[in-house]
């Protein structure tokens, strides 16, 4: 990912508190004392932190709620410490369906390390209040367990950990879970505690699903420090049509250009629908209320045009793979679209298209368009495709060809291997040539 000018972005200045703007954001499902929180955060700087845990070589769209929510703080003058779970990734915080298998040391210790370089894109290290990244492995992995069981299980009752959520679902289900992921909820706590006590951190920030690990915490550190440090629930990103977020055809979107191109992830901002592209400016951009305001009326009055679609696309791509890439992942949707040029796109942005298309790979001799038409699946036959080419449904490259026996000329292949093949308005290939 490359860097994003992070000075960019700032809260709005017209709300009374950050609080009042996290809460119109919709970002607050569910919270420790709220009016506790609103006062310490227009108090003064205060800090606090947000962790992630090591289960895939990439972040995904359900952590950018939580990175930019970090980074609203941070924009609020307040500390932000970011974690990652280099210990918490041995163990597995418990889901609701089953067990998680374990992962090797060395394969977590690596995504320890992608998943560091990602939080840390979203802070900002300079500055009275520059960011802090911890790794918790750091305070745990010379602990015994003799240690653990005396000076931190004592301060855990079994009654009340039964009760969380997420642990109860697991015990009540055929499966149940292990003495591991039941204790998962102390190590989180702890951190929380560590975190008080080393730099005086008094907020914790999660998914809403997070709340009885985050709670974990918060007792914790009433229990020994005596302390009322608080805890912010953000809600799960739900779409209008009770489809699930965050996920193309069955996939979940990935924040590594490497797992989701920048292109299929603006594709993906891009398609949100009408009912749900207001709710994602507001969790997923620094608009201003007045600007997500006019982008909403706009989409009451002028749904065609997408405005507010293009300008969270905009935004989000440009987050989280800079502008550069967000520039050409525009380009290349217009081609897609037919109102651009895909001799213009350079070779990596073609590769981005062909992955997200139907795609066929041919040896440079096979020029018949006809053949091309069948084995990118455009047409189900032969006959069926001199019949689209007689009609002059078929483009190359968005140039219109006719003729049953046109073949392909070597200034089609796009630096030097891609076709863009198109039937009628909608239907779009790729031709590799190998
Ligand atoms: N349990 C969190 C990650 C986390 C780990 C350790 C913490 O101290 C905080 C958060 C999650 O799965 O998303």
């Amino acid at each position: 990912m490359s860097t994003t000018d992070l000075s960019k972005q700032h809260n709005d200045p017209t709300f009374n508190s950050l609080w009042e703007e996290l809460n119109w954001r919709g970002l607050v499902q569910v919270s420790t004392d709220a009016q506790s929180i609103e006062d310490a955060l227009e108090a003064g700087p205060i800090t606090y932190y947000c962790g992630f845990d090591p289960t895939a070589a990439s972040l995904h769209l359900g952590h950018l709620v939580q990175l930019l929510l970090l980074r609203r703080l941070q924009l609020g003058g307040h500390n932000p410490i970011g974690l990652v779970g280099g210990s918490t990734g041995l163990i597995g915080d418990p889901r609701q369906t089953s067990e998680r298998v374990l992962n090797s040391r060395e394969t977590v210790a690596e995504w320890v390390e992608l998943l560091r370089e990602q939080v840390q894109r979203f802070l900002s290290f300079e500055g009275e209040n520059a960011a802090r990244m911890v790794n918790n492995l750091d305070w745990t992995s010379q602990m015994s367990a003799i240690d653990f069981l005396r000076d931190v299980g004592k301060n855990f009752r079994v009654g009340t950990m039964i009760k969380k959520d997420i642990v109860a679902k697991r015990l009540n289900s055929d499966e149940g879970i292990s003495y591991t992921e039941f204790s998962y909820q102390i190590l989180q706590g702890m951190d929380f505690l560590n975190l008080y006590r080393e730099y005086d951190c008094v907020l914790q920030t999660g998914g809403s699903d997070q709340w009885g690990n985050l709670t974990s915490g918060t007792e914790l550190v009433r229990k020994v420090e005596g302390a009322a440090v608080h805890a912010i629930g953000t809600p799960l990103i739900t779409n209008s049509d009770g489809t699930k977020f965050g996920k193309s055809e069955g996939n979940a979107i990935w924040l590594n250009p490497e797992l989701t191109s920048p292109y299929a992830f603006y594709q993906f901002w891009l398609n949100t629908a009408d009912a749900d592209v207001v709710d994602r400016l507001k969790v997923f951009t620094f608009r201003t209320r007045e600007e997500i305001e006019e982008l909403g009326r706009l989409t009451e009055t002028e749904p065609y045009r997408r405005e507010a679609q293009k300008a969270l696309a905009y935004e989000v791509n440009t987050l989280v793979h800079g502008e550069d890439a967000t520039r050409k992942a525009i380009a290349a949707s217009a081609a897609v679209f037919g109102k651009g040029q895909f001799s213009e796109l350079d070779e990596e942005t073609l590769g981005m298209i062909a992955a997200e298309l139907p795609h066929a790979e041919v040896d440079a001799d096979q020029t018949s368009i006809v053949d091309l038409l069948v084995a990118t699946g455009l047409s189900e036959s032969k006959s069926a495709a001199r019949r689209t080419l007689k009609e002059g449904g078929v483009s190359v490259n968005n140039h219109k060809v006719s003729g049953e026996d046109a073949t392909l000329d070597p200034d089609d292949l796009l630096h030097g291997r891609f076709v863009l093949l198109r039937r009628g308005k909608k239907n779009l290939a790729a031709v590799t040539v190998v």
